[in-house]
């Protein structure tokens, strides 16, 4: 410091108002009254609602950043550093979470505490108390801004992506099945990343299609803008559910699992037309509509034993092994019927009730696990007593199921394949695997690396480097 140079000089000035922000919590621009007079800082916030394991608690919130913008919110979270009393300027007495987050001011950034509080009407969003204030801070009560500006305008764009890579993201498990252990693991595991993540009963949505503003509706409310949603869309209500998923499409928002690749890969006809049109291997397969083509179909598949499927199998409940040419044709005959949809496959009898479950996300094989079928059974499903454990895949298997889940623009997919004595074989593509039976069998967090996955495609790749950075330093 020069020896002429008085405090006044080179103190770091506030104003009683000035732009401020808050990285850790992806809030990049708010304006701030500075208020010498309060103790302990605090943030508008609301939907405050704790989360999390009992020894390490969070606390989630939303905040809108723009007085008088409540159509613009920010999901936030963080860890609960103490719940405390605090007596507003209007002499009301309140229990608060305290959190901490960095202050970015003016080029200076350090860490402050922050209590949490619903008052959406004030017209400040954040109010900085003096413990949040070091020695050579001077305010100036008469000033307003005396550091740059700062400007809302980061929220209306992808900027804010780049502007707050750390942001907790706001999620949509799209299922019916909250208690699931896949569901769970859902929730669990991206509660733990700090995500706020939130299970919709895909058979709830309802919607409004228009060209101006489709929305998604809930309950009577408008869904929020998610970051990412994560369909587990089960096979009684593909229709439907691929739906609601085309219209989170259309607003603009990530899905792990894309429409028309749930679609496609459900359908085991089409799935097996795209897989052809990919040149990926897979059992011979036929399909006929009329039953005058019953003995044609037979015949382009090969001899019995063969393989007879309901198009819309799930669990191996559909799936015939006819052993004889007349067992086949007495089986086509009764699903004939019954007037249900099948496609006629060739055994492949070297597999011997195994097959190989690949777990793909977003074109890397995270888990496979081997599955064996019961004695006497040739179906591998862990729904019919198949028993798993992990599997070493080998380089063709591993490139024929990430080949199979990008044929169908899958960013999740549970690719099946058989052993056969002519290289893997695809059996069938999932687009909502259950993640039990593979996260037990490897001891793998399946559940995590989805959530790494969806970090990695919601916030742009140098900004998180520089992110980990700062965090590492
Ligand atoms: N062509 C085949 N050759 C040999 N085994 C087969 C063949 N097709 C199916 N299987 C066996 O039957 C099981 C069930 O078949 P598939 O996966 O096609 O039916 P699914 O009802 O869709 O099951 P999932 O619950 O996995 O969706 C397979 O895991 C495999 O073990
Ligand atoms: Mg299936
Ligand atoms: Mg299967």
């Amino acid at each position: 410091m020069a020896d002429d140079a008085t405090p006044q000089d080179t103190a770091f000035r506030l104003g009683w108002e000035e732009w401020v922000s808050l990285p850790d919590l992806g809030l990049p621009a708010l304006k701030a009254k500075v208020d010498t007079g309060a103790r302990t800082s605090a943030l508008h916030a609301y939907e405050i609602e704790p989360f999390g394991p009992a020894a390490r608690p969070r606390v989630r919130f939303m905040v809108h950043p723009v007085p008088g913008r409540s159509d613009l919110a920010i999901p936030c979270s963080a860890e609960v550093l103490d719940r405390r009393e605090v007596t507003s300027s209007n002499g009301e007495t309140e229990l608060r979470y305290v959190i901490q987050s960095e202050i970015s001011v003016g080029g200076r950034t350090w860490p402050i505490e922050l209590t949490l509080t619903d008052r959406g009407t004030m017209a400040y969003r954040m109010l900085l108390g003096r413990q949040a204030l070091s020695e050579d801070i001077v305010v100036s009560p008469g000033d307003s801004f005396c550091q740059p500006s700062l400007t809302y305008d980061v929220y209306h764009s992808t900027r804010v992506r780049e502007v707050a890579p750390d942001r907790t993201l706001r999620i949509a498990v799209l299922s019916r099945e909250g208690h699931s252990y896949s569901t769970r693991r859902l929730v669990a595991e991206g509660e733990k990343r700090g995500h706020v993540v939130e299970v919709i009963d895909t058979t709830r949505c309802y919607m409004t299609i228009n060209s101006l503003a489709p929305e998604v509706h809930y309950d009577g409310k408008r869904l929020p803008r998610y970051d990412a949603v994560i369909p587990r869309i089960g096979a009684s209500i593909t229709p439907y559910g691929t739906a609601v998923i085309r219209q989170f499409e259309t607003i603009g928002t990530y899905c792990v699992n894309g429409s028309e690749g749930i679609a496609a890969s459900r359908d085991k006809l089409q799935a097996h037309q795209v897989l052809a049109r990919h040149r990926i291997g897979m059992p011979t397969t036929a399909f006929a509509a009329s039953p005058k083509d019953t003995g044609n179909l037979i015949q382009l598949v090969g001899a019995a034993p063969l393989i007879v499927k309901l198009l819309e199998s799930t669990q191996g409940k559909g799936v015939v092994l006819a052993e004889t040419k007349k067992a086949a044709e007495s089986v086509i005959s009764a699903f004939r019927g019954l007037k249900a949809n099948f496609l006629v496959q060739q055994f492949v009898k070297e597999a011997a009730g195994e097959d190989i479950r690949c777990l793909v996300m977003n074109g890397r094989v995270v888990a496979s696990i081997r599955r064996v079928a019961q004695p006497g059974e040739f179906r591998s499903n862990l729904h019919q007593g198949g028993v798993a454990e992990a599997v070493r895949l080998t380089k063709a298997e591993r490139e024929t199921a990430l080949r199979a889940a990008k044929a169908f623009r899958l960013g999740l997919a549970g690719v099946d394949l058989l052993r056969s004595s002519d290289g893997p074989k695809v059996l069938e593509v999932n687009s909502s695997p259950g993640l039990e039976g593979i996260e037990k069998a490897t001891g793998k967090n399946v559940a995590g690396s989805l959530y790494e996955a969806i970090e990695k495609h919601v916030r742009p790749e140098p900004v998180r480097r520089r992110a980990a950075r700062r965090t590492a330093g």
